[in-house]
């Protein structure tokens, strides 16, 4: 059974912190740092939260020309990260670049290369908006296969898509992660997310891994919150 990885997205350092400290025994959770913390707080943080025996998902999620793209992910595969994000939409000459700079900077820093995820259509973006707003003609499914398959073939290590993208997808992914966020459990709410699944659904439709963030991180107990979760995704 695949992880579940904590979106950390807090708005302070301690507050982060005050959350970590439920998570000091026993197995550690991954946990995601995204621009919140990163865009305040940068490499320190890493490290910080390294040295309590996390593993890190980064999620900067970059789009940008290939060379600033490569550039960028040799600095983030210095910080000894083990995942990390591009988006799809920057096409496969940048994901490529990325996978170069990641291992390039993996090597000069002597860490493992973090696996580079492409972020195909966000679970924020219902296929109403996708339509209207992208003026992408197609169903949500064709759009978000149609990316899954350029990341594969780039040579990405995954996706991150809706658990709901890969109820009908074809095809023969080797070792490739399908890591899903938008994941809601019975009777939370969905807030900003449009492509929501539960923890059971997102297992039953091929998940490797989930990405939980305000279910746990906003919840009163994030521990017990964080094994029902788990319990329920590894049934
Ligand atoms: O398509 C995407 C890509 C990334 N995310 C990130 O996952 C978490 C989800 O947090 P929740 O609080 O569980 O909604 C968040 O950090 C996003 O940046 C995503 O939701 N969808």
């Amino acid at each position: 059974m695949g992880d579940i990885i904590i979106a950390l997205d807090f708005s302070e350092k301690q507050k982060m912190q005050n959350f970590l400290n439920n998570f000091q025994v026993g197995k550690k959770p991954v946990v995601k740092i995204g621009m919140e913390l990163f865009y305040q707080y940068g490499p320190a943080l890493i490290k910080e939260v390294q040295r309590q025996g996390f593993k890190i998902f980064l999620d900067l999620k970059l789009n940008d020309i290939p060379n600033t793209v490569e550039r960028g992910m040799f600095q983030i595969a210095k910080l000894g990260v083990q995942y990390t994000t591009v988006h799809a939409l920057g096409g496969t000459e940048m994901m490529q670049a990325a996978i170069r700079g990641a291992q390039k900077g993996a090597t000069s820093a002597n860490v493992n290369r973090p696996l580079v995820l492409a972020v195909t259509e966000l679970t924020s973006i219902s296929e109403k908006v996708m339509h209207d707003e992208q003026n992408i003609d197609i169903s949500m499914r064709e759009q978000v296969e149609s990316l899954i398959n350029l990341s594969y073939k780039a040579g990405t290590d995954g996706v991150i898509c809706s658990a709901l993208d890969l109820k009908e997808l074809d095809g023969n992914f080797k070792n490739f992660k399908f890591i899903t966020p938008g994941i809601r459990p019975l009777g939370f709410e969905k807030s900003d997310q449009k492509r929501v699944v539960t923890p059971t659904e997102a297992r039953q439709f091929g998940s490797t891994d989930i990405v939980v963030g305000r279910p746990i991180t906003r919840s009163n107990n994030p521990l017990k919150t964080y094994q029902q979760i788990f319990k329920e995704w590894s049934k």
